[in-house]
């Protein structure tokens, strides 16, 4: 079977070393924000393949070792940075088990590149400040290892509308920055006076909330916050909410949609309008990309127009987004 010739040539010669017709369980494994990714990539395997998988903290998953974890496993990471001792440490262990590994990384010399079978390479805007386009990005290509693997374990061939469908995507997210700017523009000024605000999500859209949650309001601006699933919402969550509580619900396209519905009818009915944004994929012009892709492809949108508002935000509050770590990577930990 030929992958698209638009295919990515790392992610070409990783599949290229997997045997997938032998594969009975994938793991998918990393921290922070990389592990948010995961989710959405699990999400994708799910709708396309009949194939157990599972997500995983890297620490969590050396401690917790599951006992699937064989020579018919294939183990997907993710380290931006490839220093993250954790997902390095993973990727070694998967190994001795006798496991396929495959690592994104924008460094193929960073520990974790060094610990994996087979390196994918991806690009990031946030460490080099050089603006990429989507398609290039972590998640785009994670996305192609998924559906090459299905594909080559015998599930349905959708890789060449998948490549078709992230060469749309850069446009739509650059037309989504004209879409949600009158809403950033008005939110943020009441927004950067909250000492805590919660993000909303599920299905492919619930890494995005999870990693503004974790990396970009309490990393990054030093705001309480916690990515609440859509539907967990109801299950204790909720308590919280009333008129002065402040929530941002990413509403997605996939097939959870209607959870995020249910979570926005009930904010509403108890919330206050002006502390309750609402980022509604169904507002966004997605031209170019394939229906049955478009839940997977709108957590993209939300998180790269979400980090336009998390400057804003950061501007308002005199708080650096990027440099004002007190403890990551400057200290023993
Ligand atoms: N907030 C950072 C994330 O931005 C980063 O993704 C993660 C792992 O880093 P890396 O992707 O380099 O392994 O560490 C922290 O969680």
């Amino acid at each position: 079977m030929l992958l698209p010739s638009a295919y990515d040539p790392g992610v070409v010669a990783a599949l290229s070393g997997v045997d997938a017709k032998q594969i009975r369980h994938v793991f998918f494994v990393a921290c922070g924000g990389s592990l948010s990714i995961m989710h959405p990539a699990k999400f994708m395997l799910d709708q396309h393949l009949d194939m157990p998988s599972d997500v995983y903290n890297a620490a969590e998953f050396v401690a917790r070792a599951p006992r699937r974890l064989d020579q018919q496993s294939l183990v997907i990471l993710c380290s931006m940075t490839g220093t993250t001792k954790e997902t390095a440490s993973a990727a070694a262990y998967a190994r001795t088990k006798g496991a396929v590994t495959i690592g994104l990384t924008l460094d193929a010399k960073s520990p974790m590149g060094q610990a994996v079978d087979h390196v994918v390479g991806f690009e990031a805007p946030y460490t080099t400040g050089v603006p990429i386009d989507a398609k290039d990005s972590n998640y785009a290509r994670i996305y192609q290892l998924v559906l090459g693997f299905v594909a080559l374990a015998g599930g349905e061939d959708l890789t060449q509308p998948l490549i078709d469908s992230l060469q749309a995507l850069q446009p739509a997210i650059d037309r989504a920055h004209t879409t949600f700017a009158p809403q950033f523009e008005s939110y943020a000024p009441g927004f950067a006076k909250k000492d805590v605000i919660y993000t909303v999500a599920s299905g492919a859209s619930y890494g995005a909330a999870y990693s503004f949650a974790i990396c970009v309001l309490m990393e990054m601006q030093w705001i309480n916050s916690h990515a609440i699933h859509a539907n967990e919402f109801f299950h204790g969550p909720f308590e919280v909410l009333d008129k002065d509580s402040t929530f941002i619900l990413l509403k997605g396209l996939d097939s959870t949609r209607p959870l995020e519905d249910r979570a926005d009818e009930f904010l509403h009915r108890f919330g206050a309008v002006e502390n309750i944004l609402v980022l509604d994929a169904e507002t966004l012009d997605l031209t170019g990309i394939d229906a049955q892709f478009r839940g997977n492809l709108v957590p993209l949108i939300f998180f790269d127009t979400l980090w336009r508002f998390a400057y804003k935000i950061a501007e308002l509050r005199q708080h650096e987004m990027l440099e004002g770590r007190r403890y990551m990577k400057k200290l023993a930990y």
